[in-house]
């Protein structure tokens, strides 16, 4: 690998299940071999490297023997519990072979929420960076309920990459990109190249289809790969099995389906309601609120909503929605749920009558808001 043609500083590379197990059930350790042969090197050449792997459930299936277990989430905490110690111990080996040490980081997103742990997480991340040691995440499935789980890896890799301040995120899957249809049910899909924009055509593309082992398809990919570019991050979905592509994509050679960096990054309190707090609960709007907030770059006033969703505090991220349910943007309420309920649809003028008191006209502001459209 040529040292001037590599473009990037820190890079967060996010391992499917797919690639870890090449389509098997169990993990493909002759794989995993050439896969930290490809990071080593970048470490070598002065790239810090973030690894982000899957792999935990699958490698206490294969650990165990296959066991026949209940599907409930204590059966999934079993195996990841089981997996991640066998994982960790694959990666730990396969790195000492080019004499790196690892270290390991689980998260969950109760980690990424509350700002104390957050900050504690990133020190331990650079400190590990700092000493030539790669990190090694993985959510902490075995104590993580659906409540605090990001819930897939690659959102948890987009945080990650946000946390390291990365300047590229690496999704490496069991296909060579995005294509414009799911190329396991269409055989004449297309790889898509470039992408500049993530929209509502976009993910129509991404459908709902998985792989065998794997969580969430090309959609959550292509969530964490707007969470990333909106953060400045320069993004790539590529096949995991394409000769050398970790050093090709570092230095820049056509291969899978790149994602551009948003110009103007998000501010990064911006990006941390955007990635951070899960949405507590949703506020309907009508037309002229939704051109407001998304056309205008207004804050969302009482008067345009039409109806509120689930509990939240003031201070709770909620998602700003239609009355079909598609959401437009994600932002931090001032009032909450039982505030909002009881001032929808009414002037702001009125809203200390109401309530007998107010923090002010919006009930989100515009410098709390990310509109996803954009
Ligand atoms: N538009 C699309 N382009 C590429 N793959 C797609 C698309 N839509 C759905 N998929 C599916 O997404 C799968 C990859 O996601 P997933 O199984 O979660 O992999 P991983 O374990 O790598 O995260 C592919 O095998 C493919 O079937
Ligand atoms: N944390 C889980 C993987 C979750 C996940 O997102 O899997 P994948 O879609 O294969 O990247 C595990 O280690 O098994």
């Amino acid at each position: 690998m040529n040292l001037s043609e590599i473009g990037y500083r820190r890079v967060v590379v996010k391992l499917g299940t797919s690639v870890l197990t090449s389509g098997s059930l169990k993990l493909d350790r002759a794989h995993m071999v050439e896969l930290a042969r490809q990071m080593a090197c970048l470490m070598k050449a002065g790239v810090e490297v973030v690894l982000c792997t899957s792999g935990a459930i699958a490698a206490g299936k294969e650990h165990l023997s296959y066991p026949k277990l209940p599907d409930t989430i204590a059966s999934k905490q079993l195996l990841a519990a089981v997996g991640q110690s066998q994982l960790i111990l694959a990666w730990s080996q396969l790195f000492s072979i080019y004499d790196l040490h690892v270290g390991q980081l689980l998260l969950t997103r109760a980690d990424l929420h509350d700002r104390e742990r957050y900050l504690n997480a990133r020190d331990s991340l650079n400190a590990l960076l700092n000493n030539g040691i790669i990190p090694i995440i993985n959510e902490n499935d075995a104590v993580a309920t659906a409540e605090i789980k990001v819930g897939d890896n690659d959102n948890l890799s987009a945080r990650a990459a946000l946390l390291c301040d990365a300047d590229l995120l690496i999704l490496l899957t069991d296909q060579k990109g995005l294509f414009d249809a799911d190329p396991r049910k269409n055989p004449d899909a297309k790889l898509i190249t470039e992408v500049e924009k993530i929209d509502d055509s976009l993910r129509m593309l991404a459908g709902g289809a998985v792989s065998g082992l794997g969580t969430g398809g090309m959609a959550t990919k292509l969530e964490a790969a707007d969470i990333a570019r909106r953060a400045g991050i320069e993004v790539v979905i590529a096949s995991g099995h394409h000769k050398d592509v970790i050093q090709n994509v570092v230095c820049k050679k056509p291969v899978g389906t790149h994602f551009t960096a948003l110009e103007h990054p998000l501010e990064s309190r911006k990006q941390w309601i955007l990635a951070g707090p899960k949405a507590r609960g949703q506020v309907a709007l009508d037309s002229g609120a939704i051109t407001a907030v998304t056309e205008k770059g207004r804050s969302l006033l009482s008067k345009g909503i039409t109806k509120v969703t689930g509990k939240f505090l003031r201070g709770d991220t909620i998602e700003l929605i239609d009355t079909n349910g598609k959401v437009y943007a994600k932002g931090m309420s001032r009032y909450s749920s039982v505030d909002v309920d009881k001032i929808a649809g009414k002037h702001s003028d009125n809203i200390e009558e109401v309530l007998g008191y107010d923090y002010g006209d919006a009930v989100v502001h515009r410098n709390d808001m990310v509109v996803l459209s954009a």
